[in-house]
């Protein structure tokens, strides 16, 4: 799915104005029967409804969503903020079909006016700007903003497309936003709404489908893309009958240190679940019976140390012995002692297939900058927002830190994912994908080690980097999701993960036919 910025919705909406019988009203008009119908689905008709409108069309649409509800029986006001001298046409159409209907549901409100009391219970409906929006809210706009913020300890707030003060594709960091309960959007994610900062404004999203033209979407580029099922349905290969696990590649695991062995087994049992041929784990001494026990599936190589590896770089000191591993991963509880910084180098200095790094690696990448230049081309790097931050620097705000996310994609030819609730992932040609599945379940302690083991696993089978990551942190979240509705959001553990990686592929099948 793709994230248009404001300018490209307003083109969507103008091309489908133009190229469709729908007129821009009827567009409006879809736009508040869609957000009506959600409201009566979630709020009773006893609910008092107050709707603050702003001059435009977001203004337009919160005239009609008002005409709308009090048509199905419901107390709706419409409260007119004439933050601005003109109202747009069809802000002015709805407003005219408001009052001929219900002329005691319009109220206006002159600059620096006084807004209504809401009885207790009103849900708040904030149609005061949208994608509009050309600077930063001040003044009389700004305190209404705070005014409805301060309602919302008593009141639900649901934001018309966007909350207002909201910029879709800017920062709005340090400047007023209605902080909604629920935004209902139509037709595309902002790149706002997925953004952690924004998490307080946005609440709950809700996509309603407007039918903008399907061409325009066809046809217009976008930097920004959501990952959907259709889209890893396609990534997704089928093992074929003849197939047997030479043909799923062998993937080197480098993970583990004394009393981090647990990350070790977590992305080796993933690794396996996700359909590796054959996976070797390279671990301490201290972790041999561990793993060995913990996942049979997977060999070992047992490291001189007891306590951290060191000595990973031989299996891959010559071009023959690098051939054997289609891929490694190397990160999860690996630990940064002075031996594995000097053996990730030199593992660097042979080892040229696009690998996975996490954790512990990237962290030994940030203490030497340098060897990131050695890192393979094609390569995923997984990092949290710490471990970003400690590789590529502090960044004022989110969208900052995407362009420093994007801008290393492309400069160093690497494919990095940002982890979080939206995981954002950029491939070395600029663009930027973000994947929706996943839940605060999933915020415990190891999540993060299956992550890499299922990464490792896809490139270890073939799939290219991209392809890897798009379908990796797809499956990832939604086995999570699995997880979560099976154990919930609590008890659920990083080993819960692994365990519903089958229902994740069962989900990614297409329907069998015979
Ligand atoms: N046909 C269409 O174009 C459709 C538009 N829709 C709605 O239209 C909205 C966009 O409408 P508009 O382009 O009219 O824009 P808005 O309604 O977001 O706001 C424009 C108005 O706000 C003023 N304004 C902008 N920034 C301000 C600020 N910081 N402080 C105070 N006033 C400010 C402008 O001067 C103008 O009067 C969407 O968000 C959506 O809600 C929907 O009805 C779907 C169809
Ligand atoms: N609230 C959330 N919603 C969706 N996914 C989440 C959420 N919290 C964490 N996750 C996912 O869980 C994983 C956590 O990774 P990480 O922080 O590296 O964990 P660890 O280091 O403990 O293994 C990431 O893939 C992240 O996207
Ligand atoms: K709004």
């Amino acid at each position: 799915m793709k994230i248009f910025t404001a300018q490209q919705i307003r083109e969507a909406d103008a091309y489908t104005i133009a190229n469709t019988p729908i007129s821009s009203l009827d567009l409006m008009e879809k736009a508040a029967i869609a957000c009506t119908a959600w409201i009566c689905r979630h709020y009773n008709e006893y609910t008092p409804v107050y709707i603050f409108c702003g001059m435009g069309n977001n203004g337009g649409d919160g005239l009609a969503i008002t005409r709308l509800l009090r048509n199905r029986g419901y107390e709706a006001h419409a409260y007119v903020l004439h933050h601005s001298s003109t109202a747009s046409a069809d802000h002015t159409a709805n407003r005219q079909a408001l009052q001929q209907q219900y002329p005691g549901a319009v109220h206006d409100i002159a600059e620096n006016g006084l807004l209504p009391r809401p009885d207790a219970h009103a849900l708040i409906v904030d149609a005061i700007l949208g994608t509009g929006l050309s600077r930063p809210a001040e003044g009389w706009t700004a305190n209404i903003i705070h005014q409805l913020n301060d309602l919302k300890a008593e009141h639900d707030i649901v934001a018309i497309d966007i909350p207002s003060g909201l910029q879709a594709d800017a920062s709005s960091v340090n400047t007023p936003v209605i902080k909604a309960d629920h935004t209902l959007s139509f037709e595309f994610y902002k790149l706002a709404f997925l953004l952690p900062e924004n998490a307080a404004a946005v609440g709950e999203i809700c996509i309603l489908t407007i039918d903008l033209s399907p061409e325009y979407i066809a046809q217009t580029t976008s930097r920004f893309n959501i990952t959907d099922i259709q889209q890893v349905r396609g990534i997704y290969r089928p093992r074929k009958a003849f197939s047997h696990k030479g043909t799923f590649g062998h993937a080197l695991l480098i993970a583990g240190s004394e009393g981090k062995t647990g990350a070790a087994v977590l992305s080796a049992k993933a690794c396996l679940r996700t359909g590796v041929g054959l996976l070797t784990c390279h671990i301490p001494k201290c972790g041999y019976e561990i793993i060995q026990i913990a996942a049979p599936g997977a060999m070992c190589f047992i490291d001189e140390q007891k306590d951290h590896s060191s000595s990973f770089h031989n299996h891959v000191s010559t071009p023959e012995a690098a051939a054997r591993f289609k891929t490694i991963g190397i990160g999860p509880g690996l630990g940064t002692a002075a031996g594995t910084c000097w053996a990730l180098e030199k593992l660097l200095d042979h080892y040229r297939q696009p690998m996975v790094l996490d954790a512990d690696a990237l962290n030994i990448l940030s203490s030497n900058p340098t060897l990131l230049n050695k890192v393979p081309h094609g390569s995923i790097l997984t990092p949290h927002p710490k471990e970003f931050e400690r590789l590529f620097g502090r960044t004022a705000n989110d969208v900052e830190r995407l362009q420093i996310l994007s801008g290393n994609a492309v400069k160093r030819q690497l494919n990095i994912l940002l982890k979080g609730r939206y995981t954002a992932m950029a491939f070395t040609d600029g663009s930027i994908w973000f994947n929706t599945t996943g839940n605060p379940g999933m915020a415990t302690g190891g999540s993060g080690d299956v992550l890499t083991g299922i990464l490792t696993s896809l490139l270890a089978q073939g799939y290219n980097s991209r392809d890897a990551m798009l379908m990796g942190v797809y499956l990832h979240g939604l086995s999570g999701d699995y997880a979560a509705a099976e154990l919930s959001e609590e008890a659920m553990i990083a080993e819960d993960i692994v365990e519903f990686l089958g229902r994740g592929f069962q989900h990614l099948r297409k329907p069998h036919t015979c």
